[in-house]
C-alpha cells in the first residue's frame, strides 16, 4: 500500500514533484516514496482550499458534525489499513497503535462532532440593549503535524478545525506521510466535498512546511512539535500577525514523594518514560524522587528499563520501538554520550541493542536511566526526546517545585503521593500546561491541553480548540 505517495488537492491525487524516500525505523529499508511539493504545488492547494472555504463554511454546523462523524465511521472501517501504514512508517508496537493512535482518530472526529453541536451561544443583557456573538472560521488553515503520533495527532487539529468551518492544507512530517495519504482516500470516498481537506507532502524549512505557512492565502498555523520549529513559523507568518497554535516541546518533570505508592509511581514512570520509545511531547524525562525511596525507586525504575522487549512491531508483547529516524537516532544517542562523559551513573541501558538481524539496520536505542548529574546538565535542561530519563533526590517539597520547575519548558508534569493535601498544593504550583496526580496521560479531549514557555502558545481541547479555530463577532443592538 502506496509504494509512491501523492499530494491531495481539490479531491483528488496529484503525483508532482522530486521523489524522497521514507525508511522503516525496524530496519532502515526504504517503505515508501513520496513526492515533495514545490511551491506552485503549495499555491495549487491552498487556491483549492479557498475556493471550497465558502460553501463550508455556510454549511450548518450540524452538518459538519455529520461530515466528521462519517470520517470516523470511515476511518474505523479503515482501521487495519491505517494500523498497517502507520506501524510501516513509524516502527509502533502494534498493541500502542491499535489501542491508541488509529483509535484516536474517530474520537477525535467524534468529539468535536459532538463538542461543536452542542456548543451553547451566549447573549449579553443591558438595560435597553443586547450582545450577542457569532462565530466564523479563520479561513484556510495550514496544519504541520509531527512523526510521533501521526495519525493522532493530525485528526486531533483536524477535527475542530473542520467543525469550526475552515477548509485545511495539511502537511505531515516527511517521516511519516502515509496515514495521511490513507485519510485522503477516505475523504475522497465519502464525498468531502473537494478542497475541504488538502494534504501536500514534503520538509520543512524550505520545503514544503515553510511555503505552506508563509503562503499568503493561509489565514492561520496549527502546528505540533519542536520549539525552535514552532520560533521560525511565528517569524514566517509575522508580518501578517497570523493567528498560531502551537502545542512544542517539554522537558517534563515527575515528582516522587517518599509517602507514593511506590510500585504505582514505578509503573507509572515505566509508561511515561518509555512509551512510544519516549518520543512523546508529554513524555517524562527528568524524575525527583524524596530520598527516602529515592534508591528503591531508581533501582526498581531500571529493572523494569532493563525487561522492556524489543520485538517486532507485530509482536503482541513488544513494548520498545525504535526511533524514527537515523538522524533522531543520532541525537538521543548523542545525549547518552554527553551524560557519561559528564560523569553520569547509568542505571540502566546507555547504548544501542544488538540483534543479529535485519532489525540491526533499525534506529534502536536502549532505554536507559541515568543519575547523578547535576541540574545544570544540558541532560537535564534540553529535550532528548527519547527513551531516557534523569532521576535526582530531592529532601523537600519546596525543593521539589523549584527542581521541576526550572525548565524553559512547561508542558507535561507528574505528581506521585498519597497525601490529598500535598497533591493539589504541588499541582498547582507546577509551571506546566498539564498535570496528572497518580496517573500519566489520563486524557480528557475536553479539557485545556497545551503548554507555557518554550512549551508553545494556546490550548487545544474540547472548546479551547473551537475558539482557536473560529473568531467571535459581538453584536450590541440598542433595544
Ligand atoms: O493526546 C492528545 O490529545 C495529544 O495531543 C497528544 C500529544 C502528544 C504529543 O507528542
Amino acid at each position: 500500500m502506496f509504494d509512491q505517495v501523492s499530494h491531495f488537492i481539490g479531491g483528488v491525487p496529484v503525483a508532482e514533484g522530486p521523489l524522497f524516500p521514507v525508511y522503516d525505523p525496524v530496519t532502515g529499508t526504504v517503505v515508501r516514496q513520496v513526492h515533495e511539493a514545490d511551491r506552485a504545488v503549495v499555491d495549487r492547494a491552498v487556491s483549492a482550499a479557498r475556493t471550497a472555504l465558502p460553501a463550508w463554511a455556510a454549511l450548518p454546523v450540524a452538518e459538519r458534525a455529520r461530515w466528521m462523524r462519517r470520517l470516523a465511521d470511515a476511518i474505523e472501517e479503515r482501521f487495519e489499513d491505517l494500523v498497517a501504514v502507520e506501524i510501516a512508517d513509524t516502527g509502533k508496537s502494534i498493541s500502542q497503535t491499535r489501542t491508541l493512535d488509529i483509535p484516536r482518530g474517530a474520537a477525535n472526529f467524534r468529539a468535536f462532532a459532538e463538542i461543536a453541536a452542542q456548543r451553547p451561544e451566549s447573549t449579553y443583557h443591558l438595560p435597553g440593549a443586547l450582545s450577542y456573538t457569532v462565530r466564523k472560521p479563520l479561513g484556510v488553515v495550514a496544519v504541520v503535524v509531527p512523526w510521533n503520533l501521526p495519525f493522532l495527532l493530525m485528526t486531533w487539529k483536524l477535527g475542530p478545525a473542520l467543525v469550526a468551518g475552515n477548509t485545511v492544507v495539511v502537511k505531515p512530517s516527511e517521516n511519516t506521510p502515509g496515514s495521511a495519504a490513507v485519510l485522503a482516500e477516505i475523504a475522497a470516498g465519502i464525498g468531502l466535498p473537494p478542497g475541504v481537506l488538502n494534504v501536500v507532502h514534503g520538509f520543512g524549512g524550505g520545503s514544503t512546511g515553510q511555503f505552506l505557512v508563509e503562503h499568503d492565502g493561509v489565514d492561520a498555523v496549527t502546528f505540533t512539535g519542536e520549539s525552535r520549529t514552532g520560533s521560525s513559523i511565528m517569524r514566517s507568518v509575522a508580518d501578517r500577525v497570523k493567528p498560531v497554535s502551537f502545542e512544542l516541546g517539554g522537558k517534563n518533570a515527575g515528582v516522587v514523594f517518599a509517602d507514593a505508592d511506590l510500585e504505582a509511581a514505578v509503573e507509572g514512570a515505566v509508561r511515561s518514560v518509555f512509551t512510544n520509545g519516549g518520543q512523546v511531547c508529554l513524555c517524562t524525562e527528568r524524575l525527583y524522587v524524596e530520598r527516602p525511596v529515592f534508591e528503591e525507586f531508581a533501582d526498581r525504575l531500571a529493572e523494569r528499563a532493563g525487561h522492556l522487549v524489543f520485538g517486532r512491531p507485530q509482536d503482541e508483547n513488544t513494548t520498545m520501538m525504535p526511533m524514527i529516524s537515523a538522524e533522531h537516532r543520532d541525537k538521543v544517542l548523542s545525549y547518552y554520550d554527553l551524560a557519561k562523559t559528564e560523569g553520569a551513573k547509568v542505571l540502566a541501558g546507555g547504548g544501542v541493542p544488538a540483534f543479529g538481524d535485519d532489525r540491526d539496520g533499525g534506529y534502536y536505542v536502549e532505554p536507559t536511566v541515568l543519575t547523578g548529574l547535576p541540574a545544570e546538565s544540558r541532560v537535564n535542561r534540553e529535550e532528548i526526546f527519547g527513551p531516557v530519563c534523569h532521576i535526582t533526590p530531592f529532601d523537600a517539597e519546596a525543593e521539589a517545585v523549584a527542581l521541576a520547575n526550572d525548565s524553559e519548558y512547561g508542558l507535561a508534569a507528574t505528581v506521585w503521593t498519597t497525601d490529598l493535601s500535598r497533591a493539589h498544593r504541588v499541582a498547582q504550583r507546577l509551571d506546566a500546561g498539564l498535570v496528572w496526580v497518580n496517573t500519566w496521560y489520563l486524557r480528557d479531549l475536553r479539557t485545556p491541553f497545551g503548554g507555557v514557555k518554550l512549551s508553545g502558545i494556546g490550548r487545544e481541547g474540547g472548546v479551547h480548540s473551537l475558539d482557536f479555530y473560529s473568531e467571535p463577532t459581538t453584536i450590541t443592538i440598542k433595544l
